[in-house]
């Protein structure tokens, strides 16, 4: 498998290279030269296969030979070393719920698999790799978790001052070792707009071996395929028809990968893309002209981004037509004071309890399956104790801290607060 640069400027890489290097030299985001399809011996098999196996299956066509298969079974079981439970909700609606991990998010997955990806192409290697990333709240917590003590590894967080929950902050903020938080006075754009331009600052990587574990990177961004087989597997343990998926989305990797694993063969209805007030996707969706726009601060924060790197991704599968995109996905925009509401009404008629997140795609899926019938399933992105703040309040009492996530709250935050100014984070990483 090779991987293309979507900007079509530079050379065709292999796996290792789009997983050390994050992005292009010309600026685009890596892409697989072909959407591999499953084959049928897969499909035969895919209603009792482990997840183990189908994680194995799933990445080895991206992987090709860049790990050994030895190698990259142990990384897919690592990955995904906890639950995925497809929980019903009410009649027509269940939850994946994607925050049985060690930082209680759907980024778990990819950050896992991305740091063990590097920590194995970095054996033997004399020079460290810097690893750049910019949070909206839930990345940097992952990739802090995932790549902390990894050898010949350090990491760099962005994230925005005052913009992410308390938890969240924590989580990115308290590991100490290879991990430092940079807190920026600016939004998640300005972060995600510096981590480019550093990838691509000659001077910058004269001295750095940089990389990405956002999703620009393929090694962060291809694995969040795997929840969604795994998912999908258990559907048809209940229903006959393919589910309508809805997919909470700020920077557009997490639905990518879910049109991927569809393209590869996985059956999907429809899927519906569930944005917050930063409404970018859903007004192309509309009017068929994309334009990125400032991001505004809302309560489901790690969707806050005005300008979602992986939409040119989506364009890619789809040849940029727009038919072909909107005959497959949807999208809407679901604004806070609706968001609160939904989180109260389903908690009091069924007793579960969704984040912010999971409210806005709850609300987006239940009026499409209104509209259109059907029956699916949303992502469940976060644990709800990651936004205190805003679901305790709404539902009128306290959730419960998870065991494993109680020792945060003993930590100190550190972090190095930092303006969103290109020259000044490039001064502070030279220092380094
Ligand atoms: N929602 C994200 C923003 C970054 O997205 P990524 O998938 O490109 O890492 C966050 O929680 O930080």
């Amino acid at each position: 498998m090779q991987y293309y640069s979507l900007n079509k400027k530079a050379p065709n890489v292999d796996f290792a290279y789009a997983a050390v290097h994050g992005q292009a030299p010309d600026k685009g985001l890596y892409f697989p030269e072909f959407v591999p399809k499953l084959s049928q011996e897969f499909w035969d098999a895919f209603p009792t296969m482990s997840k183990e196996e189908i994680g194995f299956a799933v990445m080895k066509n991206f992987v090709g030979e860049s790990i050994p298969n030895n190698e990259l079974k142990r990384i897919v079981a690592e990955t995904i070393n906890f639950d995925f439970p497809l929980v019903k909700i009410d009649e027509n609606i269940s939850s994946l719920e994607l925050f049985h991990g060690p930082t209680l998010a759907f980024k778990d997955v990819g950050a896992r698999f991305m740091s063990r990806c590097l920590g194995y192409f970095n054996k033997g290697k004399k020079e460290n790799t810097t690893v750049l990333v910019a949070t909206s709240g839930d990345t940097g917590g992952a990739v802090a978790n995932g790549f902390l003590g990894v050898e010949g590894v350090n990491v760099v967080i962005l994230y925005p001052s005052g913009k992410v929950s308390p938890i969240q902050e924590l989580q990115l903020t308290t590991c100490g070792q290879n991990i430092t938080a940079l807190e920026v006075n600016g939004s998640f754009d300005d972060c995600q707009a510096i981590v480019k331009q550093a990838f691509m600052d000659e001077d910058l990587n004269k001295h750095l071996t940089l990389t990405s574990a956002n999703s620009i990177n393929v090694a962060r961004w291809l694995p969040q395929q795997l929840y969604y087989f795994f998912a999908v597997q258990k559907w048809f343990k209940k229903y006959n028809e393919a589910p309508i998926i809805c997919v909470p989305s700020g920077n557009f990797g997490n639905i990518c990968a879910g049109i991927m694993a569809q393209q590869a063969g996985l059956p999907v209805k429809h899927f519906v893309a569930a944005c917050n007030a930063n409404d970018e996707v859903p007004k192309y969706f509309a009017t068929g002209n994309y334009s990125p726009q400032m991001a505004v601060a809302t309560i489901s924060n790690a969707m806050d981004v005005g300008d979602p790197s992986n939409f040119v991704r989506i364009l890619e599968i789809f040849n940029a037509d727009y038919n072909s995109i909107t005959e497959i996905i949807s999208s809407v925009s679901v604004d806070d004071e609706t968001t609160k509401a939904t989180i109260k009404e389903v908690e009091s008629r069924t007793n579960y309890v969704l984040d912010p997140h999971g409210a806005v795609a709850y609300k987006a899926l239940s009026d499409y399956i209104n509209a259109n019938g059907g029956n699916g399933f949303l992502l469940e992105t976060a644990h709800p104790v990651k936004f205190p703040n805003v679901v305790e309040e709404v539902i009128g009492r306290q959730i419960p801290i998870p065991e494993d996530a109680k020792y945060l709250f003993e930590k100190k935050k550190e972090s190095t607060v930092i303006n969103a100014d290109f020259d000044a984070v490039k001064k502070w990483l030279l220092s380094k």
